[in-house]
C-alpha cells in the first residue's frame, strides 16, 4: 500500500486487569486497576477490560465507580447466561449488565465437546444462550462482544457448529465476534486459514482474535489473524495471563506502529510519543507487580538494545541499524555497549564516552584498560552488569580516583549464643579499620548476617567523608557462586542507591564470600565519594 492510501482501523483490547488477573501470583487492588486502566487509556488502547463485577468483591467495587477513560471503552467481562433461565433471570448476568462499563464482553462456548460435556447442555441450548445474551446486553444500550472460546479447537472439531456460535453472536447484535485460541496451542498456519475461512462468511470488520501463548506463539498468532482479516487484537501488557499468559501488547504495539508491513496499512490508537511511553509502561507495571523486568523483553528489555559482542558494537558505532531492527528510542528504550570479554576497543570507547571520559582509539590507556578488563573477567568480574566498578577500573587505570580512605583490616564474626533475653540467637558483628588523611579509625557494628555488619561498620565513621556518604543505602544484593566444588570463586554484585535516586552496581570476586562482599562494598562507597564530588585526602 503507497504511503498516501487509506490506512483501515486496527482495535487494540487491552485483557491484562481480567485475563491478566488469572495469572498465577497476580491480584490487582482497585487502586491498582484504575492506575493502570489510566495509563493504558492515556497510550490510546480502544478497550480496557477492567474484570468480572459480581465474579470477586474487586471487581464489583471497580465497576460500582464510574472511570473517565476518554474515548478508551472500559469493558465489563461476563459469561454467557446460563441454560435453563432466561437471560433477565441470570443473576450472573444480571451483575455484569449493572457495571459502569462502556461495553461488555461475554465469553461462549463454541467447541461441541465443551458445551456438551463442560456445560452439559445441548449445542442448541448454547446457541439460545449466546443469542438471548447478547440481545438483552445490546438492548441494555453498550457495545457488546463476544469471547468465542475455545474457537479454534471447537472449530477443527466441528467448523459449522463453531461458525453458527460465531454468527449466533454476529446476528443478534454484537459490534465484535473475538476468535480465542482458549488453549494456545494452535500455531500461526492454522490461525491464518481458519481466520480466512471465517473472514469469509462473517466480515473481518467485526472480528477480534485473542491468543494464548502456551506454544510461544500468541504474537505471531494475532499478526496472522490480523492478516487473514481480524480487526481487533485483545492481548496483555507484558503478556500476563492465564497459565503462559495471553498474547503480549507491548510487543505486539511496536510490531504494529512499526513495522511497514503493518504501518503502512493499519491505523492503531497509539501515537508516537505513546509508543515512547511503552518501556516505562511495561517497567511500570512489573514494579507494581514487585517483580523483576524481563531484561530480555522484544523492544523494552534493558538488554533489547544491549550488544556484547565486539564485532557488532564496531559496526554500531558506525550506524546503529547495522545490528538494531529499529531505532531504541522510538520505544523509549535505548542502547547499551557492553564492557566485557566479548568486547573490543568499541564497546569499551562507548562506554568510556558515556561516563564522561572521551579517550581516542589509539590511546594507550585504552589497550590496557581491555586487557585488565578482560583479565578480570577470566576471574570471574562482569562488568556488563557493574557499571559503578567498571568506571572506577577506567578511572584508576588513568589514575583519576583519589585514595579517599585506606582499609587497614577488617574482622566478621557470626555466633550462636544466649542474648539479654536469654534467647540462642545468631550475632553478627564486624569490625572495620580504615586510615582516612593518616588518621586511624576503628567502627564495631551488628548486623542481620555478616555482610549487613561489614557494611553498616565500614559506613559508621569514614572521618571527613561522613556526610557525602549519609544518604548511601543499599537496595540490592545478588552472590553468584562461579565454577561450583570447593575450589569455586564467588561472585558479588550489589546494587547501591542514594536521594537523588541514581542507582549504581558494583562488583567483588574471590573465593571468599565475605571478601567478594567487600570489595563490592568498598567500590559502592568510592562511586558514591566520586559522584558526590567529595575532595580528594
Ligand atoms: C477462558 C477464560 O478465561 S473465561 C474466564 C474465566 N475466568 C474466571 O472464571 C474468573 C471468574 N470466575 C469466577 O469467579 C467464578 O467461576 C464465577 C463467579 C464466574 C462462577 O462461580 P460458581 O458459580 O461457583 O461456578 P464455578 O466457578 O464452580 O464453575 C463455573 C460455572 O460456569 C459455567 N460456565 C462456564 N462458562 C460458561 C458460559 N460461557 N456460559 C454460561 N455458563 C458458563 C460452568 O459450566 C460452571 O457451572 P457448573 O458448575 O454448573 O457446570
Ligand atoms: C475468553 C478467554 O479468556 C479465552 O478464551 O481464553
Amino acid at each position: 500500500m503507497g504511503s498516501g492510501a487509506v490506512k483501515e482501523r486496527l482495535y487494540l483490547f487491552d485483557t491484562t486487569l481480567r485475563d491478566g488477573q488469572q495469572t498465577a501470583g497476580v491480584d490487582f487492588s482497585v487502586e491498582e486497576k484504575t492506575k493502570l486502566a489510566t495509563l493504558l487509556a492515556a497510550m490510546g488502547v480502544d478497550y480496557v477490560e477492567g474484570g468480572f463485577p459480581g465474579a470477586n468483591p474487586t471487581d464489583t467495587a471497580f465497576f460500582a465507580e464510574a472511570h473517565d477513560l476518554g474515548s478508551t471503552k472500559l469493558t465489563a467481562f461476563g459469561m454467557t447466561k446460563r441454560a435453563g433461565r432466561s437471560a433477565s433471570n441470570d443473576p450472573v448476568l444480571q451483575g455484569v449488565l449493572s457495571a459502569k462499563a462502556d461495553a461488555f464482553c461475554f465469553v461462549a462456548k463454541s467447541w461441541d465437546y465443551h458445551v456438551e460435556f463442560a456445560l452439559g447442555v445441548t449445542l442448541d441450548e448454547n446457541l439460545a444462550s449466546i443469542r438471548e445474551t447478547v440481545t438483552l446486553a445490546v438492548q441494555n444500550g453498550r457495545e457488546v462482544m463476544i469471547d468465542c472460546e475455545h474457537f479454534f479447537d471447537g472449530y477443527k472439531a466441528n467448523p459449522e457448529y463453531a461458525l453458527d456460535c460465531a454468527r449466533a453472536a454476529h446476528e443478534a447484535g454484537a459490534r465484535w465476534v473475538v476468535l480465542c485460541d482458549t488453549n494456545g496451542g494452535t500455531l500461526p498456519n492454522e490461525v491464518s486459514r481458519i481466520v480466512g475461512e471465517v473472514a469469509a462468511r462473517i466480515p473481518g470488520s467485526h472480528l477480534g482474535i485473542h491468543a494464548h501463548d502456551d506454544t510461544g506463539c500468541a504474537v505471531a498468532n494475532s499478526l496472522a489473524a490480523v492478516q487473514a482479516g481480524v480487526r481487533q487484537i485483545q492481548g496483555t501488557l507484558n503478556g500476563l495471563g492465564e497459565r503462559c499468559g495471553n498474547a503480549n501488547l507491548i510487543s505486539l504495539i511496536p510490531t504494529l506502529k512499526l513495522k511497514p508491513h503493518f504501518a503502512e496499512t493499519f491505523e492503531i490508537g497509539i501515537s508516537e510519543e505513546g509508543l515512547r511511553g511503552i518501556t516505562a509502561l511495561s517497567r511500570q507495571l512489573d514494579e507494581m507487580l514487585n517483580r523483576n523486568a524481563d531484561r530480555h523483553a522484544p523492544y523494552v528489555g534493558t538488554n533489547a538494545f544491549a550488544t556484547k559482542a565486539g564485532i557488532h558494537a564496531s559496526a554500531i558505532l558506525k550506524d546503529p541499524r547495522t545490528y538494531e531492527h529499529v531505532a531504541p528510542a522510538t520505544v523509549g528504550n535505548r542502547r547499551r555497549l557492553l564492557v566485557s570479554d566479548q568486547g573490543g576497543k568499541s564497546n569499551l570507547l562507548a562506554e568510556l564516552e558515556r561516563v564522561g571520559i572521551p579517550l581516542g582509539k589509539d590511546d594507550p590507556a585504552v589497550s590496557r584498560l581491555l586487557d585488565t578488563v578482560k583479565e578480570r573477567e577470566t576471574a570471574g568480574y562482569a562488568y556488563e552488569g557493574a557499571q559503578a566498578s567498571f568506571e572506577l577500573l577506567a578511572r584508576r587505570t588513568l589514575g583519576d580516583v583519589p585514595s579517599f580512605f585506606e582499609v587497614e583490616s577488617f574482622r566478621t564474626s557470626v555466633e550462636l549464643r544466649h542474648n539479654a533475653q536469654g534467647e540462642l540467637a545468631t550475632v553478627c558483628e564486624a569490625v572495620v579499620k580504615v586510615s582516612v588523611r593518616g588518621e586511624s579509625l576503628m567502627s564495631v557494628a551488628e548486623g542481620i548476617g555478616p555482610v549487613n555488619a561489614l557494611d553498616l561498620a565500614l559506613r559508621k565513621d569514614l572521618g571527613g567523608y561522613q556526610p557525602f556518604i549519609r544518604d548511601l543505602r543499599l537496595v540490592d544484593y545478588k552472590v553468584r557462586i562461579l565454577d561450583g566444588g570447593t575450589e569455586a570463586v564467588t561472585r558479588v554484585l550489589i546494587e547501591s542507591s542514594d536521594e537523588s535516586g541514581e542507582t549504581w552496581t558494583t562488583i567483588g570476586v574471590s573465593p571468599n564470600i565475605i571478601d567478594a562482599s567487600f570489595q563490592a562494598l568498598i567500590d559502592s562507597v568510592t562511586y558514591k565519594l566520586l559522584k558526590s564530588g567529595a575532595p580528594a585526602p
